[in-house]
């Protein structure tokens, strides 16, 4: 268990910090001792002892320093468009690193605080702001950003925003070109307006007649959609029928932020990497009755052009093999009577006509005061403002997922407490 925090600083050395915010909340950590920094003459030691060549680290206005290892992560400047916000002072080199900043950076945010969570990630938490919007992760050394470090052969951090309350499983529908998906999801989107939400791909196929630009595909071309995957802006790609389709982190993410559940049509690659993924999603792949039926409804459907149809007739062979390999998919639902393939599919889903269609969407949304201090508890920040008895708690122990897209399972409540509570972990 760690208790370290920082906040919003004009001018300190590390140590100080280290210390100093321990103090500043003024709370007992619950088997640990309390790191409490009084004495100056402390501090001044212990600055040998880090710096031996005397270094000081001079903040600029709201800039924070959170000290994970022998990196210093300096954080600021985020109101700033062309600035990355966040620089890297390694103690082992006594230089500065300009790290490559991966993920979804927060928009304008001043004064803040940090607390390091597992050497992996930095909390901080966003002073006067509300609180479905308070809580972003920079992840310094997760599992994503190590792999990130080898690609780019540089220093890699990744942003992450905190989505409190958690949403249902994405559902990832495969199947060969005509059996039926697209008309699946339009009965389920129809049917439960408010309860799913289309992850709309992107794609260097051209438009059909009636398909409309940023409803049914992100239209794109080649070379753009091509740096944007090595961008790492895409949770899966795949070329198919010879074009180039993929996900978005962003399309996802847009329908889980509406509180809606996510629902991706994708091909068998896409559904592959989706499977590797740290998205959880539940995987249905459509057969149809038999590949006549298939043809009849590809060339009935009359938006392909004969070699179109040849090369996707060619393609549903391998998709139909690959769609019944164990360990894929979850379901795999025969798609002859629409009706009641619908019907299995809903029942799949845990719909039955009676549910509540409301979407899940987080309560309670309140305000974090302009002057806050943290302190880590086991899964738990106490976000400390001048009412020393109220204070909010953030609860970090069912957290999932990460950069590249949105950190969610945080619970945010409010709760007086006293010193003894606290003490004691009674809250
Ligand atoms: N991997 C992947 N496949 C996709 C994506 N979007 C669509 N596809 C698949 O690409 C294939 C062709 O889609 P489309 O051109 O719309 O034709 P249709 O399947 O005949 O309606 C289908 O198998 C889709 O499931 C995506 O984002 N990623
Ligand atoms: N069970 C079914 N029986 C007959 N026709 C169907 C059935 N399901 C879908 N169709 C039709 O087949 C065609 C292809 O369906 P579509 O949803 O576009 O397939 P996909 O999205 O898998 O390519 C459409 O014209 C659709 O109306």
């Amino acid at each position: 268990m760690s208790l370290f925090a920082t906040t919003t600083a004009d001018y300190y050395h590390l140590s100080f910090l280290k210390y100093y915010y321990c103090s500043l909340s003024g709370l007992k950590s619950v088997g640990e001792p309390v790191l409490m920094g009084e004495a100056p003459a402390f501090f001044a030691d212990d600055l040998q002892a880090r710096f031996s060549n005397g270094f000081h680290l001079k903040l600029k206005d709201f800039e924070t320093a959170t000290v994970v290892g022998n990196k210093t992560y300096v954080i600021g400047g985020i109101d700033e468009p062309t600035s990355t916000g966040v620089r890297i002072f390694d103690e082992s080199t006594g230089e500065w690193v300009i790290p490559t900043v991966l993920g979804t950076k927060p928009k304008a945010f001043k004064s803040h605080s940090t607390v390091l969570l597992n050497k992996d990630r930095i909390l901080i938490i966003k002073s006067n702001s509300k609180s479905n919007d308070s809580a972003w992760f920079l992840e310094v050394d997760t599992q994503f950003v190590r792999d990130q470090k080898k690609k780019f052969g540089s220093e890699v951090v990744a942003w992450s925003k905190g989505v409190i309350g958690d949403s249902e499983r994405p559902i990832v529908i495969s199947g060969p070109s005509g059996v039926g998906k697209g008309t699946l999801i339009n009965m389920l989107m129809k049917e439960f307006p408010s309860m799913f939400g289309f992850s709309v791909s992107h794609t260097t196929r051209a438009p059909r007649e009636k398909e409309e630009n940023g409803v049914h595909y992100h239209f794109t071309n080649r070379s753009v959609m091509e740096e944007e995957i090595k961008a790492g802006k895409f949770l899966e790609f795949a070329a198919v029928h010879g074009n180039l389709y993929g996900t978005s982190i962003e399309a996802v993410e847009i329908v889980a932020d509406a509180g809606k559940r996510c629902i991706l049509d994708i091909d068998v690659q896409g559904a592959r990497s989706v499977r590797a993924s740290s998205l959880e999603a539940i995987f249905i792949f459509i057969c149809p009755p038999s590949f006549e039926e298939l043809e009849k409804r590809l060339r009935a459907r009359g938006t392909e052009t004969e070699e179109q149809i040849q090369k996707r007739l060619r393609n549903a062979k391998s998709e139909l093999e690959q769609g019944n390999s164990p360990g894929l998919f979850d379901h795999v639902l025969v798609n002859n009577d629409l009706e009641a393939c619908y019907e299995r599919l809903k029942k799949i889903l845990g719909l039955n006509g009676s549910m509540d269609a409301t979407p899940k969407t987080p309560t309670g949304v309140f305000a974090l005061p302009m002057d806050l201090s943290l302190s880590k508890i086991d899964e738990k920040i106490l976000i400390n403002s001048g009412n020393a008895d109220q204070k909010i708690v953030l609860d970090l122990s069912s957290i999932k997922g990460g950069a590249p897209g949105r950190t969610r399972g945080l619970y945010m409540y409010t709760a007086d407490l006293h010193t003894d509570d606290v003490t004691n972990g009674n809250f």
